[in-house]
């Protein structure tokens, strides 16, 4: 795979014998990840599966450069099959917590972020236009003008949190998207819609989700499947294939 290199710009992800090791005073030395070995694909969406603590979150923070120092880590991520790292505004992260501002509606945290994130030399009114398509494609036309809420009372509920972190990440369509657990706290057919949103995203660009339990329906649009136990790879290739 590492031979391989993609034009224009588009990522190939590659780790190698990956191992991620956490050290604490009580257990000692715990290896999280053992000896992981795959790549994720420009215009592809590779989905993490595996039981809850199997390692979903720790190889995505891994390949995505965002290990926390209480680990060590050793073996190769290869980008475009070399060493090193991504230029900056290449790849995008959408967290398992939503950190978002409670006292801006939907709106003003979709505008103020593309007014932040989108190129300086970019109109107002274009990245306008991009909020508000995003918003659209993430289903939160409804939600608008409602406040996000927290601390300060009630605003939008944890499925449109949810979104809203997708709608902040996806709006500068970058190269490499990387999402933990984008669907939870979604119902089955808002899973299905904001899978669909980002699987439709994939030319050109590589994506990279942490699951857990997908329906059917949802299963069916990722491309690559990695599957995960106790730190191990127990599958990883063609989507389709891996009922089998
Ligand atoms: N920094 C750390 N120190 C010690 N143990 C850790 C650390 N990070 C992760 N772990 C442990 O590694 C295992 C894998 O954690 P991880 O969060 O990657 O699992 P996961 O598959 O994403 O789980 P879930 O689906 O529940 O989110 C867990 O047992 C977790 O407790």
């Amino acid at each position: 795979m590492s031979e391989i290199v993609p034009q224009n710009g588009n990522v190939l992800l590659t780790w190698e014998d990956l191992w991620v090791t956490a050290s604490s005073l009580k257990d000692g030395n715990k290896a999280i990840l053992k000896g992981l070995t795959g790549y994720a694909r420009p215009g592809e969406l590779l989905a993490i599966m595996g039981p809850s603590g199997c390692g979903k979150s720790t190889l995505l923070d891994t390949i995505a450069g965002r290990l926390g120092s209480s680990t060590r880590q050793s073996g190769d991520i290869l980008i475009n099959g070399r060493k090193q790292t991504l230029a900056y505004g290449t790849s995008a992260y959408v967290t398992q917590e939503d950190t978002l501002m409670a006292t801006l509606t939907v709106k003003e945290a979709v505008y103020y972020s593309a007014e932040l994130q989108l190129p300086n030399s970019m109109p107002k009114s274009e990245k306008k236009q991009i909020a508000d398509m995003t918003m659209k494609e993430m289903g939160l036309q409804d939600a608008m003008e409602t406040r996000i809420g927290g601390w300060i009372g009630k605003g939008i509920s944890g499925g449109q949190k949810r979104r809203v972190s997708i709608c902040l990440e996806i709006l500068t369509r970058r190269k490499l998207l990387f999402l933990d657990e984008p669907t939870s706290g979604l119902d089955s057919a808002a899973s299905y819609y904001v899978m669909k949103t980002i699987a439709s995203q994939c030319q050109g660009r590589t994506i990279i989700a942490s699951i857990h339990q997908p329906s059917t329906e949802v299963f069916s649009l990722f491309h690559s499947l990695c599957l995960l136990s106790c730190g191990r790879t127990v599958y990883f290739g063609p989507a389709s294939a891996a009922i089998d």
